[in-house]
Formats: C-alpha cells, structure tokens, sequence
C-alpha cells in the first residue's frame, strides 16, 4: 500500500485560471500565477463580473492546443449533486481553497444572490480550469424544469456531457429531459452515480434505470469500498470510503483529512475475484468495439488487454454512443470526483475531434466560426456575448461579422469566464468558451465569423441544397426556444418606474430568450410569459434586486393557444400612403388546419395551381421572407383570445407589389390577410399539459391519487422505491397551479412532485373552454 498525493500527477499548466484573492493559494499542488493579485481584482458599483486584469506584460493568449480541450456539460435533474461535484472539481484543480457548499451559498458557480438564497441553479456558470496538462470549461448547468433553456444553450456549445444521477434515485423526470437534449446534439456522455454515501443508494436499481428509461447501455468502471467503522460513524451513511477502479485494477481511498485530496492508491491486480470482474468488464466492452475484439482473439485473453488499450476502446465506445461508461462516487463526500476529471479525459473528445459532423462548421474551413450561447449585460461593461468558437482565432479590437443579422460589429475586449469572474485575453482560438464585450446586436444563437465575405464564400459552399425558405446564409443550427407555458401581468410600483422597467424588461429578454415579454392589444398591459411560476418569481426578483425596480405581478396563468379546425382562403388588396407616396400590395392567402400537429413553426408555402405558378415564379425570396414575418407577427395574437396561433398550414397562392412600396406594408399586408383567414375561421383552444411525477410515503398514496383524478389526471405508471410510492403520469397545467401547497397537505408533508412540459392538447369539452374564458376575462 503506499500513498500518493492527486497534486502529483497535476502538471503545471500555464493557462490555469487565478483570480483575486479567493483562488490565490492552490491547495493541490498546482503551480499558480501568482502575478494576479487581489487589487487586480476591480469593484465596479452595480457590476454583475469582477474583472481580474492581468499586467500587459502578462497578458496571456486564449489560444491553446485544442486536444489538451475538453469542453463539458454538467446536467442532471435538480439536487443530483452538479454544484457540488463542479466544487470539488475546482478545488481538487486547485482553484479554490476550500470546496464550498450549496446550503451555505457559498459556491463558485452558483453566484447569484438568487441562487445562494434558495440553494438551487439557476443560470449556467462557466468555469475554465486545468486538469493534468489540459483545459477543462465546464458548464454548471440548472436542474429545475424552469430553466430547461439554459440547460439547451450550454449543450449546443459544449461537445460532450456528464449526466449526474442521484445514486438513491436513479434517473429522475429532468433527467430524461437533459439526456435527450444531449442526443440532439449528438454529445457523447458519462454517468457520474453521485450521493454514494447514502445507505438508499443502488448501483444495480440505477444501472436498471439508465437502460429503460435513458434507452442506453452503461457500462460500469468502478465498485464501492465500504468500511463499517465509517458507517458506524456515520450512523446512517453507507460506510463509503473509497473506489475500485477496474480499468486500472486500483483501489482508491480518498482521505478526508485533507478534504479528499490526497488518495491512497493500493495496486488490486492479484486480487483474484476482481481481476475476473476486469475480465468480465473488458469482454463486455468488447461487444461494442471490433478493435478490442480483435486484440482479445489475437492474445486469446481478456486478461491480456492492458489498460491503455481497454480505455482507448472505451473512448471509441463513448464516442459512438454505442454505451455510456458509469462511475460512482460522493462529491459531497468528497470520494471519487478525480478520477471523474480523468474520465473526462480519457472517454470524451476535444474540440474538433466531432465537429467534422457539422457541415456548416466544415465549411468555414480555417476562417472563425463562432457561436453566440448567451448575452448578459453589464451596468459597466454593456452587451457581454459568451461564444463558442468552432473554427479559426479571435482577437481584441477585432471587427466581426453577425452572419445571423448580416451586420458588422467590433469586439472591445476578451475574457475568459470562472463563473462571476472574468479574465482579460488578448485571442482566443478554436475550441475555446469565451465572452467578447462590445457586440450592440449580437443575440442568442447568432452565428459569428470575421468577415461578410468569409460568409459569402462559405454560402457558396453550402448553396446546394438549398430551397427557397432554407438555408439562406452561412449560420449554425441555433437553439430553439421552448414555448412559455405560464403567463402573468407586470405593472410598476409606480407610474414613474414606467420606464425602468421597460428597459429592464427588454434586458431582461434580450438575456433569456424563455421570457417573453408583449403588450397586451386590449389592456395595453405588460405581460410576461415564462416557463414556469419560479421563472417569472426570479424576473421579479432580479427586478426589484438588480435593477431597482419595483413591480407588482398580476395572478399567474396557464399559456394557452389557438388553432383553426377549418380552412380559409381571403384575397386583400391593402393600400397605404406614406411620406406622400402610394405603396400597394395585392396577395391572397390561404390558411387550414396542419395535418401534423407537433407546434412547429409555421412555413408559407407557395401555391401549386397552374394559375398560380406564373404569377408566384415572379416572387422573390426576399419577398417571401417579408411575408413569412408578417405571418409569424400575426399568428402572434389569435382571434379569439389573443393567445399565438399553432398548428396551421400557410399558402401563398397569388401576389402583386405595386413597383416601390415598402417591405413594412408588405409585411402588414401579409399579417392583416391572415388575420382575415382567423377571423373566418372555426379557432378552439390548445391547453398545456404536463408530465408530473409525485413521489409520497405509501400511506398517503391514495389520497393523492384521489386528489389527481379529480384534476383530470391520466396515470401511466405506479412505482414502489424505498417504502415510497412513484406516480408518473399526465395532467392539464391549469389543474396543477399552487400544488406543491396542495400536496404538502395531502400528503402532511411527505411528498415531493416533479413536472415537466409534455404537449399542447385541444381543449374538446365546452364548460371547459368556458372556464378558460371567464378566467381569462377576469385577468
Ligand atoms: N449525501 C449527499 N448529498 C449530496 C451529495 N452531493 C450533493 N449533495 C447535496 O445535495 C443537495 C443538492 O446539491 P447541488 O450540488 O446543489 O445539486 P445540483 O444538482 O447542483 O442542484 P440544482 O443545480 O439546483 O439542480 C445539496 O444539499 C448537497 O449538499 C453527495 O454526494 N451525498
């Protein structure tokens, strides 16, 4: 048995982050600057980042070597342990001196006053740290259903994913929704089993979860070592001291002297029950790996297999996706988070090891190619734009082209994130996770390169394939904003914080692309629409704390929407007089019920009839795109309760511009003819509904399930774990409003409930329309 320090296989990396005074000391051994002192560190009144300026002489280059990059995201449902794991992360990088915790509030990544006060994530932090040799960002992402978007944004700019379980509860409700954000972006991922040390925790229940309802195959790397005089001490705990780890036959025990930071690694390979599990774990690795196969027959041993070639065919498998490696531990704990880092090494790949898969990133070949996740507006720094760079180098005072807005900004400066802590560089390149200040009118999801004829000549490249309403310029696929399920009036304190709070607001929107912020026509009320009760809670909060004002929020209220059931076609010939100029558009539209109801945007199509191919052949796409928005503002606010229009198919089929009218009065003239189609036709109602998961003690199960089924509550599935009772099932939002009270009293507090989104369904009964009505009136 000998010991060794984790700090010792830590090489000193030149690009490991310290700022200010917090993270000058390392605690595990890693050589740090210490040219960044605290008075580096500025205090801005009202400023969101404190700015760490490095000396000029200093000043260090983002550009690094992006294989020694992994760019991660961390996600799991709420409380499975994100914020604690990326704590003892950073701790055991040495960029903190002591790893904080998620009840004292005193966390890297969870930063704002909202998120130390409720103990939860809200925004996803970025923090960049170097982890033997090489740069990990890592985004902290929100586990709450309400901040679903945020989780979104992070995973489109990171190239692969922990997904951490709470090894007592295996795979939870937002769990699945993260993992299939995950797929959609193809990103590969590990299991991180967390909350080990909890006497409830089971590997096999866990592992049983992850194939049936993740719908993928886990393989796992390592097993728990328990000691009874730990468990004893701990009195309820599971007595977890430490890990085996079976690809490099080790047993590993963390000491909790030091915070887990030194680990005592004793070497297992004559042990021979586990060197059959390591056999066991090679074979099935194997099963998905032809090159490791092909080894074990050369050798005629699985035994044979050395761990650089075990963990190379891990990668090829996890990459693929064709399995998923497991790891276990407690961050809490503070037992098993290093050797997750090194699995992030070892099984996920650097930057441009995938990103040949995105055409549009191929071809801007060597020219910048940048993605922008999130804007964030400082009072002192302004407009601040985190980006993703795919491709090519950026540098200070560098001039950027939006290829998303078609329009030329300038970068003022770079920094380089630690969660509220931002470091100036003078480039960054490819690979990197970046925040750039200077950009007025760059917004989430807008595609960034240097130039309008680099994207000129990268749509060359692109151009085939191409339709009409396609791909019309150089920009990566965006992130799309999930619809707002909640709905609220916002009014301020006073008539005089008008003002302030539209500003507010529209920064506020501009930030988070979930909130929607609009007039109400008939009220000419503010109104928010949200993703859910603590989402808008949050917006009303962040007014009152960081922008001073205060506002009142009217009742909360269920997003419905509006669709037609029947079709109608109206020809409009719409006349306007402006400055002393006629300008006249003559168009007919066609509106009818979409055969394929999934909510997705609505495309105008152009009319097939011989007639009309003539007159539409003249139609540019320009044109076309002018009437696309004017359709998209009108379905905005349907007929019947000003609620957006879904679901419905739109065809242009005849029009005629009059030789310089405007492109407004082309767009108003599009809005008002479908406008016209509604009115005409037979709209109903769609209501939200949601997946909800309610876990209670068994004696109160009944209870519960009675209260459900008078709020029209579909069941799919009841479940019996540690003396509990899981009910998974469906139910109309509006029925669900306050229920956490509700259950709490059901249930005399022994319940706990998940919900998350589901689908958009028609409301078919009529006193159930009326009752959406009367309480949309009273509003
Ligand atoms: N017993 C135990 N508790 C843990 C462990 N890891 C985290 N916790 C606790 O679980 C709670 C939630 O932890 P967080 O780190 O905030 O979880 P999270 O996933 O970041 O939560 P959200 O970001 O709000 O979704 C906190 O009280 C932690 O102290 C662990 O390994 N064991």
């Amino acid at each position: 048995m000998f010991l060794i320090s984790s700090s010792k296989s830590l090489t000193t990396y030149r690009s490991v982050l310290v700022f200010g005074n917090r993270f000058r000391r390392c605690n595990a051994g890693v050589v740090c600057d210490e040219s960044f002192s605290s008075k580096n560190v500025f205090s801005r009144a009202g400023a969101r980042f404190k700015i760490t300026v490095a000396r000029q002489h200093d000043k260090l280059s983002g550009v690094v070597e992006a294989e020694t990059v992994r760019n991660i995201g961390i996600m799991a449902h709420i409380d499975a342990g994100k914020t604690t794991t990326t704590e003892r992360m950073l701790y055991y990088a040495g960029l903190i001196q002591n790893p904080g915790e998620v009840h004292h509030g005193d966390t890297v990544t969870d930063f704002m006053p909202q998120e130390r006060a409720r103990g939860i994530t809200i925004q996803s932090a970025v923090v960049s740290f170097g982890w033997k040799g090489h740069t990990i960002n890592l985004i902290d992402t929100p586990g709450h259903v309400d901040f679903t978007f945020e989780v979104q944004r992070s995973l489109r700019v990171v190239d692969s994913a922990v997904a951490i379980l709470d090894a007592s509860a295996g795979v939870e409700a937002q769990t699945l929704t993260v993992w299939r954000q995950a797929s959609d972006y193809n990103l590969p991922r590990v299991i991180y089993l967390n909350k080990m040390d909890k006497s409830s925790a089971s590997i096999e229940m866990c592992l049983k979860s992850v194939s049936s309802k993740l719908k993928c195959i886990p393989i796992l790397l390592q097993e728990p070592v328990y000691s009874k005089k730990a468990a004893a001490a701990s009195g309820t705990g599971s007595g977890l001291v430490g890990i085996i780890d079976l690809a490099e036959m080790k047993r590993l025990i963390f000491d909790q002297s030091c915070k887990g930071s030194k680990i005592l690694v004793e070497d297992i390979s004559d042990n021979k029950q586990l060197v059959r599990k390591r056999c066991e774990l090679v074979d099935r690795i194997s099963d998905f790996d032809s090159e490791l196969a092909s080894t074990i027959i050369e050798r005629e041993s699985t035994e044979a297999v050395t761990t650089d070639e075990l963990k190379s065919a891990l990668k090829r498998v996890a990459v693929s996706a064709a399995a998923v490696p497991v790891l276990i531990g407690s961050s809490y704990k503070n037992i098993g988070v290093q050797p997750l880092l090194d699995a992030v090494l070892e099984y996920l790949p650097h930057p441009i090891e995938l990103e040949s898969n995105d055409r549009v990133v191929s071809a801007y070949g060597s020219e910048l190619c940048s993605f922008a996740f999130k804007t964030l507006h400082d009072p002192q720094l302004g407009p601040l734009t985190f980006t993703r760079i795919f491709r090519g180098v950026i540098k200070t005072g560098q001039k950027l082209y939006n290829v998303t807005r078609q329009k030329s900004e300038k970068i003022t400066k770079i920094y380089r994130p630690f969660a509220d802590e931002i470091r100036e560089v003078e480039s960054a390149s490819a690979g990197q996770v970046i925040i750039v200040s200077g950009l007025n009118n760059t917004f989430t999801g807008d595609t960034l390169t240097s130039s309008n004829s680099v994207s000129s000549s990268v749509l060359r490249k692109l151009e085939k394939g191409k339709d009409k309403l396609g791909v019309q310029r150089a920009v990566l696929s965006g992130v799309s904003v999930p619809e707002p399920v909640f709905f609220c009036s916002v009014e301020p304190a006073s008539l005089s914080q008008q003002k302030a709070l539209d500003a507010a607001l529209e920064c506020l929107q501009r930030e988070d692309p979930s909130l929607q912020v609009n007039v109400d026509p008939d009220t000419s009320q503010t109104v928010l629409s949200g993703m859910g009760e603590l989402h808008l809670e949050i917006i009303h909060d962040r007014l009152k704390n960081e922008f001073k004002v205060e506002s009142d929020l009217g009742k909360l209220q269920v997003a419905y929407k509006e669709t037609t059931t029947t079709a109608s076609a109206k020809r409009i010939s719409f006349e306007r007089k402006l400055a002393d100029r006629k300008h006249s558009v003559l168009i007919e539209l066609e509106t009818h019920p979409k055969d394929n109801k999934n909510s997705t945007p609505t495309v105008v199509r152009l009319g097939t009839g011989k007639d009309k191919l003539e007159n539409l052949s003249q139609v540019t796409d320009k044109q076309l795109r002018l009437i696309q928005n004017g359709v998209e503002s009108a379905l905005r606010s349907g007929p019947k309760l000003s609620f957006p229009v879904v679901d419905v198919d739109i065809v242009l089929n005849h029009l005629e511009v009059a030789r310089g009218t405007s492109e407004t009065i082309l767009e108003a003239a599009a809005a008002s003819c479908v406008r016209e189609c509604l009115q005409d036709s037979s709209m109903v109602f769609l209501e939200p509904f949601v997946q909800l998961e309610i876990t209670v003690d068994e004696n109160y199960s009944s209870a519960v399930l009675d209260d459900l089924n008078r709020r029209r509550f579909t069941l799919d599935s009841v479940d019996t774990k540690h003396g509990n009772k899981v009910l998974l099932g469906i139910a109309p939002l509006s029925e669900l409003l306050g229920y956490s009270t509700i259950l709490r009293t059901i249930s005399s507090g022994l319940g706990t409930y998940s919900m998350q989104f589901s689908h958009y369904n028609r409301i078919v009964n009529v006193m159930d329309e009326n009752k959406v009505i009367e309480q949309i009136r009273g509003f």
